[in-house]
């Protein structure tokens, strides 16, 4: 086997069993605590301080950060008949991409989930020096996904873990970010030019070029988006049509924490206060909906339900003191076409419609001492964006 790392750090291993294809890790511990294992003798063999009450096997999970190894793997599989699944990520995994990696694993008979911070994609102003990374925690949510996948029967498994470095995804120049930037680039125009597109001019140039890679790389017969993202699941769905790309695009709904807002990696920006007041647009994108599910279908008055629920927390927010405020901009508040993101006037009940907007959380104007701040200390501005798609009655 050519260059695959295999994954599982040695406190964590306590025999190594070959069960046909698959190479399978046993631990045994209670409760998958790991802290309570000590290593016993010089060949790393490990036992549990107290009796065993549970196993857990640990499937051989493949780490490949180059190309040539990739291919041979995925033709490996292809052989075998067994099919994959893909998740692009830029790592910094919670609970929304595991949701991803659980439906290809019930689609498909080996997951591949991508992690790649993907330069192209980042305006030069954008935060790309210091997008969360969390390698270990990734990697660990991915094995304990992988060891509950293994009791079910008939669910797939989380295979690959493709963390490529930049020099193997942009073989040819360094990755020029600028909106005059040279280099090879996917372009989906009109619908990347709009709402997330105007704010990030080259975003979706970015996803577009490095789902390219990923696609061409990985060959899956099936690649698995967030809906949290709607523009960018239009712009893949458009990218796969036009180019006649041979995977099926594949949505999963949006995860969310307690009070309603969207789970994002870029949520660690926000501290405390920030995390208060930012549940603002889905509680305002949640009004809109209700309003169509009351019957209303013009555009004023479905989005009107929105703009009064943000106008209102915003009049609160202002009204507090700066050390206890959240201040926030709305950049849009959108009603449109589910297939083209283009404004829409009145929802077609035949077709439905995608509520969206993004707001853009102000740095805090004082912080007070011993306040909750996020990663980055709540000076810089943090984006967030949510949708609800309206379906179709
Ligand atoms: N809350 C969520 N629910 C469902 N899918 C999600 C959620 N958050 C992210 N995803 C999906 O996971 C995939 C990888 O997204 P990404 O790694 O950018 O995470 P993210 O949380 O969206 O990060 P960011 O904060 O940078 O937007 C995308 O298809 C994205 O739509
Ligand atoms: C699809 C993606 C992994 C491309 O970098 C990214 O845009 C994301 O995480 O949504
Ligand atoms: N979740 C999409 C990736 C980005 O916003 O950069």
């Amino acid at each position: 086997m050519p260059m695959i790392y295999k994954l599982l750090p040695m406190q964590t291993i306590i025999s190594q069993v070959t069960t046909g294809a698959h190479t399978t890790l046993r631990l045994f511990s209670r409760q998958l605590n790991l802290s309570s294992l000590r290593f016993s003798s010089s060949k790393a063999t490990l036992k549990p301080k107290s009796p065993p009450t549970k196993m857990v096997d640990y499937r051989l999970m493949h780490i490949i950060r180059d190309i040539p190894t990739l291919r041979t793997h995925r033709r490996n599989l292809l052989r075998s008949n067994l099919t994959v699944g893909l998740v692009p990520t830029m790592g910094a995994l919670h609970e929304g991409h595991i949701s991803l990696v659980r439906a290809a694993a019930a689609e498909n008979a080996r997951v591949f989930v991508s992690i790649y911070i993907n330069p192209t994609q980042f305006g030069v102003s954008e935060d790309l020096s210091t997008y969360p990374q969390t390698w270990e925690s990734d990697l660990a949510q991915l094995r304990a996904l992988d060891a509950e996948l293994a009791e079910t029967p008939g669910m797939g498994r989380v295979d690959t873990v493709f963390a490529p470095s930049t020099k193997a995804m942009y073989p040819t120049l360094p990755p020029d970010s600028r909106e005059d930037g040279v280099g090879s680039f996917v372009q989906i125009t009109p619908v990347g030019g709009i709402l997330e597109g105007k704010s990030r001019p080259v975003f979706f140039r970015g996803v577009a070029t490095v789902c390219m890679k990923l696609f061409n790389l990985v060959q899956a017969e099936r690649v698995y988006f967030g809906q949290k993202d709607v523009q960018q699941t239009v712009v893949i769905r458009r990218m796969v049509k036009d180019f006649h790309l041979d995977t099926q695009v594949m949505i999963v709904p949006t995860s969310r924490e307690e009070d309603g807002l969207a789970m994002s990696s870029r949520n660690v920006y926000l501290g405390a206060r920030r995390r208060a007041v930012g549940v603002v647009l889905s509680r305002a994108l949640r009004a809109a909906e209700e309003a169509y599910v009351a019957g209303k279908r013009s555009r004023d008055e479905i989005l009107a339900a929105a703009w009064n629920v943000a106008n209102q927390v915003a009049l609160e927010q202002d009204a507090l003191a700066p050390e206890q405020r959240a201040l926030f901009e709305v950049d849009y508040i959108s009603l449109a076409d589910p297939d083209t993101m283009e404004e829409i006037e009145a929802v077609d009940e035949r077709k439905g419609a995608v509520l969206s907007g993004a707001v853009k959380m102000l740095p805090l104007e004082q912080i007070q001492p011993g306040e909750v701040l996020g990663q980055g200390g709540d000076v810089a501005p943090v984006r967030l964006i949510d949708n609800i798609p309206l379906e179709p009655r």
